[in-house]
């Protein structure tokens, strides 16, 4: 059951993470609101990953703030939000035990896991896997897997690194249809992604990262006709590869 208190908006401000010295990501000021599907887009190295981290919690940031919204404010939060990474970690179980074992964590009793488990199994397309060793799957029904474990314990927010980055187009497409069916079903979620035509397909708002640096943050139809930044019209040309 959703709690009813919004952790929504996330806001980060001042954000810098900084390894050695050496500062790796920047993000002078950030919004995640509930109900916006949220791409974080940009090249290889641009620091997709590092600002999922830093709003999932998984990193601390070295300067700034991230902080969440009413409740979320709290130590309750991080179960309200939850991460699906681009290579998704398999437990040496099967899919249902994949599945079983994440509501368990989530605090789900014996007798509701058991009949949570196969309206999920079917409600993401793995009835016929449930039994498959989760480490056997394909890449696609590995992400699929992986989305379902995720968005299991009802977060209200999640956040995706690339997922569909390794798959072909109808495994990519069924992602991509995942993700806008659960987005209508009231998730918000956060995807990075370098694919163009993917964040045009999917975007509310655009976070555009280059180098290290949050350098433009704007619904996505502003975003794609009229970017503010060289770098963001360059990487929109696909003039810009790093
Ligand atoms: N723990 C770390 N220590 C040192 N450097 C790091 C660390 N984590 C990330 N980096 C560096 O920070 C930069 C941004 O990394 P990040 O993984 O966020 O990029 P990305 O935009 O997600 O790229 P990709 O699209 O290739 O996955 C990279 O140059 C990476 O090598």
């Amino acid at each position: 059951m959703r709690e009813t208190t919004s952790i929504l908006p996330l806001t980060l401000a001042d954000v810098t993470w900084a390894v050695d010295g050496r500062t790796l990501l920047t993000v002078a000021a950030a919004e995640i609101h509930k109900g916006r599907r949220t791409v974080v887009l940009g090249p290889n190295g641009a620091g997709k990953t590092l600002f999922l981290k830093l709003c999932h919690g998984l990193i601390r940031p070295t300067a700034g703030r991230v902080a969440f919204s009413g409740s979320g404010g709290d130590a309750r939060a991080p179960k309200r939000h939850a991460m699906v990474f681009q290579k998704p970690v398999m437990l040496r179980r099967s899919v249902q035990g994949n599945l079983r074992h994440a509501l368990g964590l989530a605090g789900v009793g014996f007798f509701d896991r058991r009949r949570q488990v196969p309206a999920i199994l079917a409600e993401f397309g793995l009835a016929e896997l449930a039994g498959r060793p989760a480490r056997v799957l394909s890449g696609g029904e590995q992400q699929r897997l992986a989305i379902a474990r995720a968005a299991a314990v009802r977060p209200e927010l999640l956040f995706l690194d690339e997922p569909a980055s390794a798959l072909d187009p109808t495994a990519t497409r069924q992602i991509e249809e995942l993700l806008l069916r659960l987005h209508g079903e009231g998730l918000t979620w956060v995807m990075t992604t370098h694919d163009l035509a993917q964040a045009r397909r999917l975007a509310d708002d655009v976070l555009f990262f280059h180098g290290g640096r949050l350098l433009e943050a704007a619904p996505a139809a502003t975003f794609f006709t009229a970017p503010r930044t060289e770098e963001a019209r360059a990487f929109l040309e696909s003039r810009l590869f790093w």
